[in-house]
């Protein structure tokens, strides 16, 4: 009789990981791995019993599997993802079954693309290209946000054409000042980007030892009310809570500048959506980027698919081809921790 921990997997694993894992386990390929296939309850209980490890990607596994595989040999559930919400926590926990996951396996990925959208919006990308396919080279006045009030720190492009008309043209990022809204594993990514591009990082995140701030040598705000004057660009990286929810509210809206751009690569649930609608309407702020939406898809009469001072993608920053790969990578290494009995296996600890 083999040696090795049975473990029933449904999560891709990159080749190399599964040679590893392997060495340790005794393997079997759940059979709607891969496939769009849903599994009933009964699937999974009689696919996953005497199993000791069952590791999943997003099928599900509700509590009447759960209490039943943990009568039936299973120690530790996985979850090639980062918040594993397809596992029911409480019947886990109450299980006493431990589950390991993939921290931050795309917070590289959400940092890179929130930085994509900072510069799109900066460097007007999405507008001059639908200028341009609307035949205009440059952009015309209405593709652009003017911020009246601030023609002194908006810089205004001449146009060889007509010398006496100008308009607002991009804005650089180097030497202006992000602030960032959580400073957990994607807020950190994006500080990381933005020093290199030689812009100012502040972060407001009280729960966040001083030690990540000085490493990443971001200033710390003590208070939102401080840091929100000071900034040239706002990005929100804040998880899900009780306390975050609808967090960004008129109050935040009051305090940013009328030349700010505001950026959410995060979750719509933390701003309060009428005070950012509102905000961009008043123009209390410049600009908007955001990838999350409070219903998605959006509904087709959205008020913030119909303005020009937004842009909005369909919650796109965690996607790239590359993540199954970080998670296979992740998951794999505590699928070793565990097999070879090491102490520091990174558990899940459900925060919302
Ligand atoms: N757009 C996408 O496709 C995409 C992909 C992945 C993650 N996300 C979202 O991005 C967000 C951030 O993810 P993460 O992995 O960095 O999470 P994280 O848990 O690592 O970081 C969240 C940070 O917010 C801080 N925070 C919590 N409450 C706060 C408060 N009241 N005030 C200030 N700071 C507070 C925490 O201390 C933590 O450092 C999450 O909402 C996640 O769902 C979006
Ligand atoms: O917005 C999100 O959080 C994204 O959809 C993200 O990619 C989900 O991450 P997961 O928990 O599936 O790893």
């Amino acid at each position: 009789m083999s040696d090795k921990i049975k473990l029933a997997l449904s999560a891709e694993l990159l080749p190399d990981d599964m040679k590893k894992i392997k060495e340790k386990y005794d393997v079997k390929i759940l059979p709607w791995t891969g496939s769009d296939y849903l599994p009933t309850k009964e699937d999974i209980i009689s696919e996953c019993i005497d199993n000791e490890v069952v590791l999943i990607y997003t099928d599900p596994m509700p509590k009447e599997c759960i209490d039943v595989l943990s009568k039936n040999g299973l120690k530790l559930l996985g979850c090639a993802r980062a918040t594993p919400n397809n596992i029911d926590w409480k019947a886990a926990k109450d299980n006493n079954i431990p589950i390991i996951h993939a921290p931050g396996r795309n917070a590289h990925t959400v940092a890179e693309y929130t930085v994509g959208m900072l510069l799109a919006i900066c460097k007007r990308i999405g507008f001059s290209y639908h200028g341009l396919m609307d035949g205009r080279f440059l952009a015309d006045e209405k593709d652009i946000y003017d911020v009246p009030e601030r023609k002194d720190v908006i810089w205004r492009f001449k146009d060889r054409e007509n010398p006496r008309s100008s308009y607002p043209w991009s804005i650089d990022v180097y030497d202006r000042t992000i602030g960032l809204v959580g400073l957990g594993a994607i807020g950190q990514n994006v500080a990381l980007i933005c020093k290199g591009m030689g812009m100012n990082v502040i972060a407001y995140d009280p729960y966040q030892s001083d030690e990540i701030f000085s490493k990443l040598d971001v200033k710390k705000a003590e208070d939102y009310r401080e840091m929100l004057p000071e900034c040239d660009f706002v990005s929100v990286h804040l998880n899900v809570t009780e306390d975050t929810r609808s967090m960004i509210n008129d109050e935040w809206f009051d305090l940013m500048r009328i030349d700010a751009y505001f950026i959410n690569t995060a979750r719509a649930a933390v701003v309060d959506q009428k005070a950012l609608i509102e905000a961009l309407e008043n123009k209390k702020i410049a600009f908007a980027a955001i990838d999350v939406m409070w219903d998605e898809p959006a509904p087709k009469n959205h008020p913030l698919l119909k303005m020009d001072n937004v842009l909005i993608t369909p919650h796109m920053g965690g996607i790239s081809s590359d993540v199954k790969k970080w998670a296979s990578q992740m998951v794999t290494d505590e699928l070793m921790r565990y097999a070879n009995k090491e102490k520091n296996i990174r558990l899940w600890t459900r925060l919302e």
